[in-house]
């Protein structure tokens, strides 16, 4: 009896589902049977309209004459509005129904998007989404959509192929404030403005003479960096030193000294009022950058992270003051002894009129060397160093090839590194592995653009994971190795002409400054190794080491290195250096 049941039961079930798909069927033929019915007329009614308003046409150029039915004549004069309003609608519908192709990727929450889901590391997160949904993929930020790119071709298609289409940038509310919407160059739009100011870095800062005549700033600044770093190893010689700090002081006054022609720092390591003053104004700008992050995406939620207009503009005024009085200094030195100076503050205001540059502008320049060179050299000399006390065999090798080629009684110099191929090496195996921008800086598409076969909307922010490629298995063997002799094996070039790898980018955007900061870099490396040996702090195995990253746009070190130092070259190689104010 049960069984009975049960199967009538199951048959009641079989109907319904079997009248459920003939409903659905049903409906599904008269649904397509009425857009077929209104496509039609659609059709029909406006190939009528157009030939009416040809013959019209046609007969108004006299190329034959058309006898009007004078009860046509209010149908033709309709027409006019008919039509222009048809292709409208047109336009709409196509607008309506035309979904662009986007690249996969997880499946967004409604207002948030991927927020909630995108972990702290950014390029880590989605280098193993593109594990998941493939090279290319899409993530909603709120509502805006972000494009990442995570293998070689792809890089070569967004960076050389479709790179005019997509070589301007994001702006964060924050970003324009800072660079009064973009007049500087970092965070300007691709145009005249843009072509002018690249032009301009190209041909008259970043030049080799340039950086020739800047070298012994270069020099200088790690004389200064040895020196402390020998001064601090005397008082405690067990004890480990945080090698960021050494580092992070060689950037400032490198970048300071190169960009405004200022050492804000005395041979003692004090710091002048000017100096406090910059310090203060960067890192009031990092805070007002860092206050806005999650509206950025959701802008409905603007009005609970009001923009601090007038902390902006009192940060700007600050900045605009410090700079102009900087400016005016050395307009004045130029005008006693002559002569202009190579400084970058010095090259900008001799071509200020030539260049037809805005006060703004020299102003933002100035400030995007800084905020462009200074941790990302420092970041990379960091991650070096710490593969280099994780893997002692490297160390030795670089230090066996410097010995070899300097000896033990001078320093290296930037002109000895055509002879210190492993030393270049070990600075291109460690921007390889940690990349100071692993995302670059974000592009934006300025027009509609295809990549990967996928539709990229107009505004579309792309990124090229860099971190990504770099350490991709089927381009690098062994990727995750720190292993420097794979760049003697095979010459790969780093400054934006490989797409395997690209820590200054490549294309119309690539680093202008690539050159200067791989200088800075490699004497950093060269003059650390040089005169030190280096070592985990007692007790710390050297893969105790920890190589994660902080979360941000640059990748600072989670824990910042600490290690220990040991001398290795005669005392006199190791004076401080006298600064005569410049
Ligand atoms: C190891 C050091 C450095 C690395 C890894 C690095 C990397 C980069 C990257 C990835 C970009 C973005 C490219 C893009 O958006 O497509 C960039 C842009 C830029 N870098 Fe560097 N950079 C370094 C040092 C420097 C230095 C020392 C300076 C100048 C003093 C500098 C000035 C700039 C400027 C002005 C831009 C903006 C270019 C533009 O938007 O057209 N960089 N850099």
């Amino acid at each position: 009896m049960c069984e009975h049941v049960a199967r009538l039961e199951v048959l009641k079930y079989a109907n319904l589902k079997q009248n459920k798909r003939i409903i659905i069927f049903f409906f599904f033929c008269v649904a397509s049977l009425c857009f077929f019915f209104f496509c039609f007329c659609f059709a029909a009614v406006y190939v009528f309209l157009w030939t009416s308003v040809a013959i019209q046409f046609l007969a108004a150029m006299e190329v034959f004459e058309v006898e009007v039915v004078s009860d046509a004549q209010p149908f033709y004069a309709s027409s006019y509005f008919i039509l222009p309003l048809s292709v409208v609608l047109l336009y709409l519908t196509f607008k309506l129904l035309w979904r662009p192709r986007l690249p996969p990727g997880p499946r967004p929450w409604p207002i948030v998007g991927n927020l909630p889901s995108i972990a702290p590391v950014r390029f880590r997160c989605f280098m193993e989404w593109a594990e998941r949904y493939g090279p290319i993929i899409s993530v909603w930020m709120g509502s805006n959509l972000n494009v990442v790119v995570s293998n070689a071709e792809l890089a070569r298609e967004v960076l050389k192929d479709k790179d005019q289409a997509v070589a301007s940038r994001q702006l964060t509310r924050a970003a324009a404030r800072f660079s009064r919407n973009g007049q500087d160059l970092i965070w300007a739009d691709y145009g005249p403005h843009y072509v002018k100011v690249r032009k301009l870095c190209t041909l008259e800062l970043f030049t080799p003479k340039r950086l020739e005549a800047l070298r012994s700033i270069r020099e200088e600044e790690v004389a200064a960096m040895v020196n402390s770093i020998y001064q601090d190893c005397l008082i405690a010689d067990d004890k480990a030193l945080s090698v960021k700090r050494y580092l992070s002081a060689v950037a400032f006054n490198n970048i300071t000294r190169i960009a405004f022609g200022k050492r804000f720092v005395n041979d003692e390591g004090k710091i002048d009022p000017q100096g406090v003053e910059f310090k203060e104004v960067i890192a009031q700008g990092m805070r007002l950058g860092a206050s806005l992050k999650l509206s950025e995406h959701i802008p409905f939620l603007r009005w609970l992270y009001p923009l601090q207009e007038e902390e902006f503009a009192k940060h700007g005024a600050r900045r605009d003051s410090l700079t102009k009085t900087i400016m005016q200094e050395h307009a004045i030195a130029r005008e006693r002894s002559g002569a202009s100076k190579q400084h970058f503050v010095d090259a900008l205001l001799s071509l200020q009129q030539q260049y037809s540059l805005s006060e703004t502008t020299v102003i933002g320049l100035l400030w995007d060397m800084i905020t462009a060179g200074m941790d990302t050299t420092a970041i990379s000399a960091e991650w070096a160093m710490a593969e280099l006390i994780r893997n002692p065999r490297v160390q030795k090798k670089a230090q066996e090839e410097i010995d070899r080629v300097i000896g033990q009684d001078r320093v290296v110099s930037e002109t000895d590194f055509p002879d210190l191929p492993y030393l270049q090496c070990v600075a291109k195996e460690a921007l390889r592995l940690h990349p100071p921008t692993p995302l670059m800086l974000p592009h934006k598409a300025s027009e509609d653009v295809k990549i990967g076969g996928y539709d990229i909307p107009k505004g579309t922010t792309v990124h090229v994971n860099v971190y990504a490629i770099a350490r991709d298995p089927s381009i690098w063997k062994d990727p995750l190795t720190f292993r420097p002799e794979r760049f003697l094996e095979e010459d790969i070039d780093i400054k934006g002409h490989d797409y395997r790898l690209l820590p200054f980018g490549a294309g119309r955007r690539v680093c202008p400054g690539a050159q200067l900061g791989l200088n800075m870099v490699e004497l950093m490396l060269a003059r650390l190794l040089h005169h030190f040996s280096w070592a985990p702090p007692t007790g710390v195995d050297p893969h105790e080491i920890n190589m994660t990253e902080r979360p941000g746009v640059v990748t600072f070190m989670a824990k910042p290195l600490e290690a220990l130092a040991t001398p290795r070259l005669p005392e006199n190689l190791y004076q401080n250096i006298k600064f005569i104010p410049e």
